[in-house]
């Protein structure tokens, strides 16, 4: 053969055997699709020496710079995946629904509330978790929320009336607003003042529980689960999750008891849900009494997300007088001064909505939402999310997004002015922003969104027409001493810690105003008492 005859051979031979090789790629990555990229592996421990124990979602916030929409961290053997787009998450939490609904396993929560009856952390989206879902529907549905709007209305008159007479508890008087507020939807019996037992226990408990969670605080079972078999007289840790549960179960076991104890007394019913879920117990699917005990406690637990949600609003109106005067402004125009808002103001209230969506946008309280864990492999655009991996949708990243938003790290609610997911002007937006991105997706989605709203519109409605808040001054160095909106929980809620504002009233007609409709809603609040 000429020479010329064998390099076009070879050149040939090598073409095939490139075409070929593409393919067994090809169809090798089509049988194995690949995780979705993230940071180097190391053997063994995968990521686990970077992994921060705090504050995840400022990382994974800096990560999905890096390694895009998508990515993948692996902690030993265990995966876990981020997703950082709006897009994104409906392809999986919504369109893969029926795959990636469970939690993860925490031997910690599982120690507390045994037996998935726990709504939020049971692991398995099954039978009972779907009971319960369907059981705080009767509650939590935006038709029960608007049959409760006489008694919002009266427990937030009381909460104004509180900061009117003690200003300084203004952090806890939050809390007992959102806390006796689901009494009285879940028990039937409110809770009026902080010393109140009810209030009192779970005010106690629950920042316990909520530690107890976190990464860090306790040893990491999850990650090296022989620790659990140490014994207790050794591991101090398992005293204080005995603790806590015992402390939890207790208080959820007192107010189911107390609603029973009414019901065999056969007194009046107050529409409450575990009245409900007592008398519908089979139907729902609720086999247990340790079942309605959680059921409630759950609830209980989920409606501190909007003290925390009002904690922060009140930061911000301290922090940007600018904007609390505008919204005043809009308040008084609408309002005026001789009586208090109520829900019908709220939808004219244009900049007061923009205000509070800035305010979940800049700072979520949940913001990494809460973990899904896949129950089967799934492929979503070309990478693998393999069964038993931990999905995260990253509520904080997607919000202070560079492409998407206009100087995210500043507070702007002109922004939700402009547009209604405070996008900025000129870009194509991701198509699958929705509004309430904030409250989760999927099967697992936030069921309080209703109530979070309406409590959440109400109260800062209600404040603005009341107060002015602005900085507490330091009495020896006369300095203002600023409020920090970085000063939050570091697990996976980012509840703010209290610190000091002061609340002054807008003036003596204000005051008579609210002392009056606290008389007038009286009847309403004492239908919840014991
Ligand atoms: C501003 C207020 C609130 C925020 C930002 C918020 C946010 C969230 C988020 C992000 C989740 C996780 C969703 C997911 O897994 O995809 C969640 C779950 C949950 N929330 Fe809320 N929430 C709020 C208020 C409430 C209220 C008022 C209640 C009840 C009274 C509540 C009860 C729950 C429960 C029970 C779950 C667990 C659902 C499940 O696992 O099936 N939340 N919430």
């Amino acid at each position: 053969m000429s020479p010329f005859l064998l390099t076009i051979a070879n050149i040939l031979a090598l073409a095939w055997a490139s075409v070929a090789f593409i393919s067994l790629i090809r169809l090798f990555r089509q049988k194995h699709p690949p995780l979705p990229p993230g940071p180097t592996l190391i053997p063994l421990i995968g990521n686990l020496l970077i992994v921060p124990q705090k504050r995840l979602h400022l990382e994974y916030t800096e990560w999905a710079k890096t390694y895009g929409d998508v990515f993948r961290l692996k902690v030993m053997n265990n995966t876990i995946i981020v997703i950082n787009t709006p897009t994104l998450v409906h392809k999986v939490f919504d369109l893969k629904s029926g795959s990636s609904s469970n939690r993860p396993k925490s031997i910690i929560a599982g120690m507390i509330a045994p037996n998935n009856v726990h709504m939020a952390t049971g692991r398995y989206a099954n039978d009972t978790w779907k009971s319960s879902r369907k059981a705080a529907a009767y509650a939590l549905s935006p038709e029960s929320v608007k049959t409760r709007s006489a008694y919002q209305y009266a427990e937030a008159t009381q909460l104004m009336n509180d900061l009117l007479h003690s200003p300084e508890l203004w952090f806890d008087h939050l809390r007992r607003y959102t806390l006796s507020f689901s009494l009285g939807i879940i028990y039937g019996q409110r809770g009026p003042t902080l010393q109140s037992p009810d209030i009192a226990d779970f005010m106690n408990v629950h920042p316990r529980y909520v530690e107890a969670l976190e990464m860090g605080t306790l040893p990491p079972v999850d990650l090296f689960p022989f620790l659990a078999l140490v014994p207790k007289k050794w591991a101090k840790w398992k005293q204080t999750v005995e603790h806590i549960r015992h402390l939890q179960h207790s208080l959820y076991d007192r107010l189911l008891s107390n609603v029973e104890h009414r019901l065999a007394e056969e007194e009046s019913e107050r529409g409450a849900l575990m009245e409900y879920a007592i008398h519908h117990a089979s139907k729902l699917g609720i086999n247990s009494r340790e079942h309605l005990l959680y059921l409630g406690g759950v609830l209980l637990e989920g409606s501190e997300s909007c003290s925390a949600a009002l904690q922060n609003i009140v930061y911000a109106f301290v922090l940007h007088p600018y904007c609390q005067r505008k919204v005043q402004m809009e308040i008084d125009s609408v309002v005026g001064t001789d009586r208090t808002p109520t829900f019908d103001d709220i939808p004219k209230l244009k900049y007061m909505l923009a205000f509070i969506e800035e305010c979940n946008r800049f700072r979520p309280i949940g913001p990494l939402g809460l973990p899904h864990e896949m129950t089967k492999d799934e492929v979503i655009d070309g990478y693998l999310y393999p069964k038993g991996a931990a999905v995260f949708m990253n509520i904080w990243g997607m919000g202070h997004d560079e492409r998407y938003f206009d100087k995210p790290e500043e507070f702007i609610p002109d922004r939700f002015l402009e547009n209604p997911y405070g996008i900025k002007n000129g870009i194509t937006d991701d198509p699958a922003r929705r509004l309430n991105m904030l409250f989760g997706a999927g099967k697992r989605v936030c069921p309080g969104i209703v109530l979070a709203k309406t409590s959440l519109e109400l109260n800062v409605a209600n404040l603005a027409w009341a107060f002015k808040f602005s900085p507490k001054v330091d009495s020896k160095t006369g300095q203002e001493i600023l409020p920090s909106l970085d000063n939050y929980g570091d697990g996976v809620t980012a509840v703010p810690k209290p610190m000091p504002v002061t609340i002054a009233i807008r003036s003596e007609i204000h005051r008579d105003i609210i002392i009056g409709q606290l008389t007038e809603v009286q009847p309403i609040l004492s239908m919840y008492e014991v």
